[in-house]
């Protein structure tokens, strides 16, 4: 079936009945607001934030009188980087040790040295007053009805919470390969940043959210949100929504990453992710199948949306698409009035006679601004008739790192470009190319907007280009000055382009294809103009839409009530697993070993324990009240040469349970003695059979039980005959005391009443640290205090499943046997988890995606792994430190030193001479009035996003 996702969400579902109020809780990398903090302690200026557009119009429609009366918006979002205005201390001391001006204003403006150690009583009163605050200049909105939550981290170098999203996300969901050459260290302080900053939403979500909510959680700061929070609400109506507004790369890009796994099972933990267009989903769908080994199909499903579904540890989660839009009705609002109009006709006079042609972009690897100049070369060179009748204004505004060595090399050559176009092509009095970089106004912008002839996007990558949806918006009807209708040159690579089909769509890389669509487009006649322009219009996504559609189909999601075996498995929570480690007592460790503590390879005879694996078992075997048990499918023999001899405090139990190894002992007590193998010469020769006929399998021949392995063999033959065997060996074993499993590229054969859940039953209804007597049946008479008060549990297979049954059996036993003795989250310190791929069904509570984030989780318990290292629930203070931890305390202290010592400040500055304050105050306004007569300057600018 084929995917419309437009056609697939764009019909108000006609059955959803909200509740009075449906709670959004709506996460966004940052409120949309700009924070300083002025000379006084609560003196706050806050402004608008720039950039992000179409996503905080969203927050402003839900904030509207008409969608008040349906929803109730909670806005979280991290405060952006606070600064202080004329920071008074350092100004205090340069007076004081006679500093001059320039050192003085160098130091000022160092803010990312200012810790901003801020009181509790300082940020209650920023939240409030960014309740009152509404900047949106819309009448629409009920001030009334805002709910702010500020994500507050306050450390030192703030910038430190963009780093991982902007200098590793950003570039490779772009497309730009761009790694650290420092080994990853940099990488890796980046990345646990990035962790706490999740960690620090989730916190302040859990402050807020009450069952029934739907979280709503916007782009790549927040990839780890998602199943945080299934990790931190046990709840299984919670409904987790995320909206991708960048573009998603191929996996070929994607899973360079290093945290590739953890990106993507962060997301998983959401019901649905949606993405600007289909190949973007289509693309993280390819991610997850492969690097999750994830299942997906793409159907119409039970809520009746075409989308793909994906099955991940346990859950569907649907992924779909849906093209962010902008609010046309304010813009057309905005763009025509009085003010505008002059300004129109003043840009239309510098030009009379040209045509215009109109870019703005911000001035990144991926806007194309180069690729746009190069076009315009190539077009003036090849249409002589052309130049001297054409204008390209060009604004590029610069990015927040503009002092980065790119930038710097990516406004060298835009300035040597337009050197080139105008020397070759200009005159005295003439430059084709007017470049300005900078940020402009918004009237400015909308002014250039309704001007331009022509408005050309060649964008190498981006998610939706809105400046595209905007110029189509104001060449409506409205536009007079014979402004309707002018075309638009659109990128084939930006996202805009699966939504303004109409337009006229080209390969920036190729100039000449541009330089020929620059002359097609302005020879057009007013009628073609006019039957484009129609078309492309109704084109434009509204955000009213957008948000309407997107929250609708949510609200089906929530009316849709999940079986319990389609609930999802969250990632294992190993902060808390840490914490309930520390204080547990009697801890006992349940390991399988092939594809939990070693990764699953070709040959089985080289899965060897690794190093760090080694050293892991160690430190952990070194505790005495550590008791470790490995439970396997594998003999004896390999177990006891890798492990057991290493390693005698270990338990081991072979051949599923046939065998086992006591802590401490030696001796191996075969659990299958009594039993008749005559059964394995009949099944010898029937895997034989198939051995002969299938190049590259072989039989592993155990004590007891036989395995057939495929996984060398051409996958297609092997799965084909791997199930006539097991078709056989199963006709053969059926009526027997014999089963037939299927492990992973195996089929093994052993004895029914030995399994792997039939050792864990013994060893945790067991006297913690005595001997075990293996052959004793009668275990349930023991006190709570004797067995273990904390059990991990790790299993890959389908055979360790048997493991998490009977710890899930033996924890319903103990609630209602032991139900005062639980621990202080509430349970008795059990953790079945599983291991891997997750299409896996699994009766497990949690989940680690692979070998790799198991020696990390039990490094993390021996003290050789960052906490951040995943994520996982960690309270955080409003410094982003681990509250009640050494650093969070001695910030706390640094924090009452920081404000006495301003307030001392504050009260020696008033009494510096009035004359010095005076001449500040002049200099300062006739600097305003210089920037007030300035045309593209203005305070508030109109930044691109
Ligand atoms: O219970 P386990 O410890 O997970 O052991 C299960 C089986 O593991 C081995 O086979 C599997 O791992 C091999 C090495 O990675 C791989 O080559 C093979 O395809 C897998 O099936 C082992 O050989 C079996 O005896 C175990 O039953
Ligand atoms: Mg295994």
């Amino acid at each position: 079936m084929t995917v419309d996702s437009k056609a697939s969400l764009s019909d108000e579902p006609k059955d959803v009945e909200w509740p009075k109020k449906q709670r959004i809780i709506n996460c966004v990398t940052q409120l949309p607001y700009s924070i300083q903090l002025g000379e006084k302690n609560d003196d706050w200026k806050v402004s608008p934030a720039t950039g992000n557009s179409a996503l905080y119009s969203s927050l402003d429609y839900l904030n509207t009188y008409k969608k008040c009366e349906q929803y109730e918006q909670h806005i979280v979002g991290w405060t952006g980087e606070i600064k202080r205005e004329n920071e008074t201390p350092f100004k205090l001391s340069n007076t004081v040790t006679g500093h001059t001006g320039t050192e003085m204003k160098n130091k000022t403006d160092d803010i990312d040295d200012d810790p901003l150690y801020l009181t509790k009583s300082q940020m209650e009163k920023l939240t409030a007053k960014l309740k009152e605050k509404n900047f949106s200049d819309d009448d629409q909105i009920n001030q009334k009805n805002v709910h702010v939550h500020p994500v507050w981290l306050l450390r030192r170098d703030q910038k430190r919470w963009r780093n991982y999203a902007e200098n590793v996300l950003w570039p490779t969901f772009h497309y730009i390969l761009k790694f650290s050459t420092e080994g990853g260290d940099k990488e890796n302080r980046w990345w646990y940043d990035y962790v706490k900053f999740n960690e620090a939403y989730a916190m302040k979500i859990s402050e807020i959210y009450q069952p029934g909510d739907i979280i709503w959680v916007h782009d790549y700061y927040l990839l780890l949100l998602p199943q945080l929070l299934r990790m931190r609400f046990n709840d299984e109506h919670l409904v987790i929504a995320y909206f991708h507004h960048s573009p998603w790369p191929s996996n070929e890009y994607f899973r360079v990453l290093p945290r590739r796994k953890e990106i993507l099972d962060g997301l998983v933990g959401a019901n649905r992710i949606c993405f600007q267009n289909e190949g973007f989903a289509r693309h993280f769908v390819s991610s997850c199948k492969r690097l999750l080994e994830a299942t997906a199909k793409k159907s119409r499903n039970s809520l009746g949306i075409d989308s793909y579904q994906i099955g991940a540890y346990g859950g569907d989660v649907i992924v779909d698409s849906l093209p962010v839009g902008v609010n046309t009705e304010a813009l057309v609002r905005d763009a025509f009035t009085r003010n505008i109009d002059e300004k129109v006709l003043a840009i239309k006079d510098a030009y009379e006679g040209k045509k215009i042609i109109v870019g703005r972009d911000r001035l990144d690897a991926v806007r194309g601004v180069v690729q746009k100049l190069r076009a315009f070369e190539t077009f003036l060179a090849m249409y002589p008739e052309w130049r001297d009748q054409v204008v390209l204004i060009q604004v590029s505004s610069p990015t927040a790192n503009r002092s980065s060595q790119q930038s710097i090399r990516l406004e060298q050559q835009v300035n040597e470009l337009v050197n080139s176009i105008n020397s070759q092509y200009g005159s005295l009095d003439f430059s084709p190319v007017q470049h300005y970089y900078m940020r402009i106004p918004k009237d400015v912008y909308l002014s250039l907007l309704r001007v331009a002839d022509l408005c050309i996007i060649t964008s190498v990558r981006d998610g939706m280009n809105t400046t595209a949806l905007e110029y189509v918006t104001i060449k409506s009807h409205n536009s007079n000055y014979d402004c309707y209708g002018n075309p638009l040159i659109l990128s084939e690579f930006s996202g805009s382009s699966t939504v303004l089909k109409d337009a006229m769509i080209i390969n920036p890389w190729d100039s000449v294809a541009v330089a020929k669509s620059i002359k097609k487009a302005l020879q057009l006649t007013s009628n073609e103009k006019k039957v484009l322009e129609d078309m492309l219009r109704a084109e434009v996504p509204t955000i009213q839409d957008w948000t309407d559609k997107f929250l609708s189909s949510l609200k089906r999601l929530t009316d849709y009530t999940l079986p319990s075996s389609k609930k999802i498995t969250p990632a294992l929570n190993r902060p808390i697993l840490l914490e309930n480690y520390k204080q547990a007592k009697r801890r006992l460790f349940l390991f399988d070993y092939d594809g939990t503590l070693t990764p699953i390879v070709q040959d089985p005879a080289a899965a060897i324990p690794s190093a760090r694996l080694i050293g892991i078992l160690q430190k952990l075997a070194a505790d005495p009240k550590n008791q470790i048990w490995i439970i396997s499918g594998r003999d004896q023999k390999f177990l006891s040469k890798w492990l057991g001899g290493k390693f005698p405090q270990i338990g081991l139990s072979a051949e599923h349970g046939c065998f086992v190894k006591d802590v401490n002992c030696e001796n191996w007590v075969n659990l299958t003695e009594k039993y008749d193998m005559s059964w394995q010469k009949k099944v010898g020769e029937i895997m034989e059979s198939f051995t002969n006929r299938t190049p590259g399998s072989f039989i592993e021949r155990k004590k007891v039980a036989l395995t057939w392995h495929y996984r060398c063999t051409v996958p297609e033959l092997g799965e084909f005959h791997a199930k006539q065997l097991k078709e056989e060996l199963s006709a053969f074993a059926s009526g027997s005391d014999l089963e037939v499993m299927e492990g992973k590229a195996n089929l093994e054969v052993r004895p029914k009443f030995v399994n792997k859940g039939e050792i864990v039953k013994r060893l945790i209804w067991h006297k913690h640290g005595t001997p075990q007597d293996m052959l004793a049946t009668k275990r349930e008479e023991l006190e709570r205090d004797q067995m273990p008060d904390f059990t991990l549990c790790l299993g890959d297979d389908f055979t360790d499943e048997d493991m998490f049954t009977q710890m899930n059996a033996i924890e319903e036993v103990w609630n209602k046997k032991y139900p005062d003795e639980k621990n202080r989250w509430g349970n008795f310190g059990f953790y079945p988890c599983t291991v891997g791929s997750a299409s896996k069904s699994t009766v497990a509570k949690a989940h680690l995606t692979d070998p790799q984030q198991v020696l990390d989780t039990l490094g993390l318990l021996v003290g050789n792994v960052s906490l951040f290292q995943s994520a996982g629930t960690v309270d955080l203070d409003s410094r982003g430190h681990v509250i009640n931890s050494e650093s969070s305390l001695k910030s706390e202290q640094a924090s009452a030193d920081y404000a006495m010592k301003r307030q001392t400040s504050n009260s020696a500055l008033k009494r510096e001479s009035s004359s010095s304050s005076m001449k500040r105050e002049l200099s300062n306004s006739s600097f305003k009035r210089e920037i007030s007569n300035t045309f593209l300057q203005r305070e508030s600018s109109y930044d691109s996003k």
